[in-house]
């Protein structure tokens, strides 16, 4: 099977904007977010719905309280002003009370939507080798790190800033457009969609660049901030390089072209904030222009000037509310090309997540399961054989020149295998292919014993630490049956890379091996940070707890403690030759 990486179609990638594709991503992530009727996001939604719609009521309330002041000063009813002015007040106090509730919710539900997506998208992206897959086979997926963590907060609090103002809008434009009918007739609500028509328009055709270039500033800031990263967690080895000034050009190099794509966003922007802008004021003249209509006309000719003012207040509030719903709608417009951005960039990595999961040769399309490596199943086959390789042919994931060419192997208990082979010839390439890391071009791979303690267990080249405690690291120190030299004592609470020595995390990962106590061990290079000595030692331990060893290794030292060698040569070749004990 081809390797994943030629899958993925660099140049299909289409410009994301906002359009069909838009609208299915977003409705996908909206199914993360809600994904019953009971679920938790759905229960604050409802509550968010119940205190807008209140607020709502509040609203219209104090909106028509100026055109009862009117009435009570023209008709100098001191009485009636005193009660208008206490129950303005406590309208007020209420809907600001409310307003603050609304928010509230707002960001309840930001947080809770950050965890229901971000938790779905781990699930995807620590599912089977996915991550590896995503982060070293994959090319057309930039920063997945960046998408998970920042874009899924942004994304979460962009959509809790439009939410309250979008779940009220059907409530609020049926109810004003009623209003608004009732007052001014047909020519209130006819002018002001038209205007809400036009205003979307014009505001769709200016968001579109600003959605790509968000994708775009997005990736930038990724590349960036990953130059800091790769700085951060290579600090030693670049200050033995003294590469203190290549990497200050190279990181203000990617700093600039940031900053360009940020400028070049702002000056898309500024065309919709002129738009957005214009149109908020015009709807303020919008609503005079329409009261004014059945005053000019004569409508109301048989009114006091008092019961005019009244009515002419009354009918500015219900047009200007309906207005601004409109322009509330249209201001809108910024805050979604950036959830348009974000959708498409996290609506992307679950596409790709799930492609590679259904791409997985182990992958089941009728009952939609993966063979797991991380499970106890494995593929049924003799009980004292890890691997049977047959006919495997197997090549790098960018090139077409085959590595090795028609491999057949079983690993069995009690036979010691050596890989070596020159640099590049595909030793490390092997345990990839072995590990399902990498598909092999053509053969026939069967892992058939499970991963982990009482199966295989894998020590890459490069140890892996994770955070935590030293004893974290190993879980317990009391299987050690060897004394490790670490010159660390086990109350150490962060272990962290630059802390320990290339050979002290290999003595660690050792550790590792003589706690889980697997049946095969398969080691990449896992002693070439040691002494001869200390490489007897280790193996010698895993011996004597029974392990199977696999080792990839340069050293002919390691020779004495393996049965049989298998040479890479390199363009395809490979020889297998018995190794004489000592
Ligand atoms: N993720 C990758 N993507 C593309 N090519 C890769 C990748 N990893 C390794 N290769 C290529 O595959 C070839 C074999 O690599 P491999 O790591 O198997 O070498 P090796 O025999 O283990 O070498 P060494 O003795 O230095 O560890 C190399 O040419 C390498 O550049």
């Amino acid at each position: 099977m081809p390797p994943l990486a030629r899958a993925s179609g660099k140049g299909m990638k289409r410009r994301p904007k906002l359009d069909w594709r838009f609208v299915q991503r977003f409705c996908s992530i909206q199914r993360v977010l809600f994904p019953s009727w009971s679920s938790q996001n759905v229960l604050m939604l409802g509550t968010l719905v119940g205190v807008t719609l209140t607020e709502q009521m509040i609203i219209y309330q104090v909106g028509v309280i100026p055109s009862q002041f009117y009435e009570a000063l023209s008709d100098k009813d001191y009485g009636a002003f005193k009660n208008l002015a206490g129950l303005a007040f406590l309208l007020i106090l209420l809907n600001s009370t409310l307003k603050s509730v609304d928010q509230y919710i707002c960001s309840l539900m930001s947080v809770s939507w950050r965890k229901s997506l971000t938790e779905s998208l781990h699930r995807a992206y620590f599912q089977g080798n996915v991550y590896y897959t995503l982060n070293v086979l994959r090319e057309d997926i930039d920063n997945p790190d960046q998408r998970i963590s920042q874009d899924t907060e942004r994304l979460c609090k962009q959509m809790s800033t439009m939410v309250s103002r979008l779940i009220i809008s059907p409530f609020t434009l049926v109810y004003y457009t009623y209003q608004c009918f009732y007052s001014t007739g047909w020519i209130g609500p006819v002018s002001i969609f038209g205007y809400f028509i036009v205003g979307t328009i014009t505001n769709k055709i200016l968001m579109g660049p600003i959605v790509s270039t968000l994708f775009e500033q997005e990736k930038l800031e990724g590349d960036f901030r990953f130059k800091h990263m790769q700085i951060r967690s290579n600090a030693e080895s670049a200050a033995f390089y003294r590469a203190g000034k290549v990497e200050h050009m190279r990181t203000d190099r990617r700093l600039q072209t940031l900053l360009r794509c940020q400028k070049s966003l702002m000056n898309k922007e500024l065309w919709l904030y002129i738009g957005v802008n214009t149109f908020d004021y015009l709807g303020g003249i919008l609503s005079y222009i329409i009261i004014s209509i059945p005053i000019f006309s004569g409508v109301y000719n048989n009114l006091s000037p008092g019961e005019l003012s009244a009515l002419i207040s009354k009918n500015a509030f219900v047009c200007i509310y309906l207005i601004s719903c409109f322009s509330q709608l249209i201001d809108l417009s910024t805050t979604l090309s950036d959830v348009a951005g974000y959708t498409h960039r996290i609506g992307e990595l679950r596409e790709v997540m799930d492609d590679i999961l259904r791409t997985r040769c182990d992958y089941d399309p009728a009952s939609g399961d993966s063979y797991d490596f991380d499970s106890d199943k494995v593929h049924s086959g003799p009980v004292d054989t890890a691997f049977i390789l047959d006919c495997v042919s197997y090549k790098s994931p960018f090139s077409e020149q085959l590595l090795v060419e028609e491999l057949s192997i079983k690993i069995s208990q009690g036979s010691n295998l050596l890989v070596v082979g020159n640099t590049g010839t595909g030793k490390t390439s092997l345990l990839r292919v072995l590990n399902r890391l990498w598909e092999a071009d053509s053969g026939y791979v069967q892992m058939t014993t499970c991963f982990g303690p009482r199966g295989i267990l894998f020590l890459p080249q490069k140890p892996y630490l994770t955070d935590g405690t030293l004893r974290e690291q190993i879980k317990d120190s009391k299987s050690l049956s060897l004394s490790l030299s670490l010159s660390l004592s086990l109350s150490l609470s962060l272990c962290r890379y630059d802390v320990l020595s290339p050979g002290e995390m290999q003595r660690l990962c050792f550790a590792r091996l003589f706690y889980l106590q697997p049946k095969y061990a398969v080691l990449d290079e896992a002693t070439s940070a040691l002494t001869e000595d200390a490489e007897g030692q280790m193996y010698r331990g895993c011996k004597q707890l029974g392990m199977t060893l696999v080792s990839l290794g340069h050293r002919r030292s390691l020779e004495k403690y393996h049965d049989v060698s298998l040479k890479l040569c390199g363009e395809g070749r490979w020889e297998l030759t018995k190794l004489k004990q000592e």
